[in-house]
């Protein structure tokens, strides 16, 4: 099968886990919670997405005839040769996409697989880390992985509701927002919910404050 990727950029992951570790990140395109158009926003299941993941215009984006070809194409871009290369997998929703043939290649490859999903849809099998960020009405068909993040506040998503799934970690991320205000407001009551139900973390998105992609 082929994949068509938004973009790829070598970063350091911003958020959850492993922020602050440099990793490969593989946008790719559509998403099944939102087109992607901002006039279709206000009617989308997921209507706070910050990310642009139509098409495959973006920085070394492209349409990859097979897993092998896409899995040279990211490893171009890793730095060392002598440290086990960190892929990201994201989008829009990863998971339309990647299939156990990119899972199975990216390991030939040699990489370390993470992905961030909104876990509508059943992940391949071995994937290294799974980190899932639910959206409200929308359905949670892949309930368990090795981190949960939610994007807070949602009213109609309250932590209580997957706060007892089989995660490792629990975060929760501010929803971002344009309006400086209700970006506080988030931020705040993030840490407030955080420090009254301490099996939360807070997750800063790292990368918006570094300015870095
Ligand atoms: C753009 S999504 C792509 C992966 C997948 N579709 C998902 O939702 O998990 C990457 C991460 O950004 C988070 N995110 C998206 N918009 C956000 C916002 N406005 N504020 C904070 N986090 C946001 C998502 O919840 C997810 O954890
Ligand atoms: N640096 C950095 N870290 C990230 N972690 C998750 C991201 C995403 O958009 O999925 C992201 C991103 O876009 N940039
Ligand atoms: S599910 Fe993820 S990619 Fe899709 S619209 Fe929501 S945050 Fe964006
Ligand atoms: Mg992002």
């Amino acid at each position: 099968m082929s994949y068509s990727v938004k973009e790829v950029f070598y970063s350091l992951q911003g958020e959850g886990f492993h922020s602050g570790r440099p990793a490969i990140f593989c946008r790719l395109t559509q998403c099944n919670l939102w087109t992607g158009r901002e006039q279709d926003r206000a009617k989308a299941i997921c209507q706070f997405c910050d990310t642009d993941f139509i098409g495959t215009d973006g920085q070394n984006g492209g349409k990859f005839a097979d897993a092998a070809a896409l899995s040279k194409h990211l490893l171009n871009f890793w730095p060392d040769k002598n440290v086990v290369p960190f892929v990201v997998l994201t989008g829009g929703e990863p998971l339309l996409q990647v299939d156990q043939a990119l899972i199975d290649t990216l390991h030939e490859f040699g990489f370390e697989i993470a992905i961030e999903t909104n876990g509508t849809k059943q992940a391949p099998q071995q994937i290294d880390w799974i980190c899932v960020s639910p959206k409200a009405n929308a359905p949670l068909l892949l309930d368990h992985g090795n981190e949960l993040k939610l994007v807070y506040p949602q009213a109609e998503l309250l932590p209580e509701k997957v706060a007892d799934l089989p995660f490792e970690h629990f975060y929760l991320q501010p929803m971002d927002d344009a309006d400086p205000q209700i970006q506080t407001a988030n931020i705040r009551a993030a840490v407030e919910y955080c420090l009254a139900h301490p099996q939360w973390q807070l997750s800063l998105q790292t990368h918006k404050l570094l300015g870095i992609d």
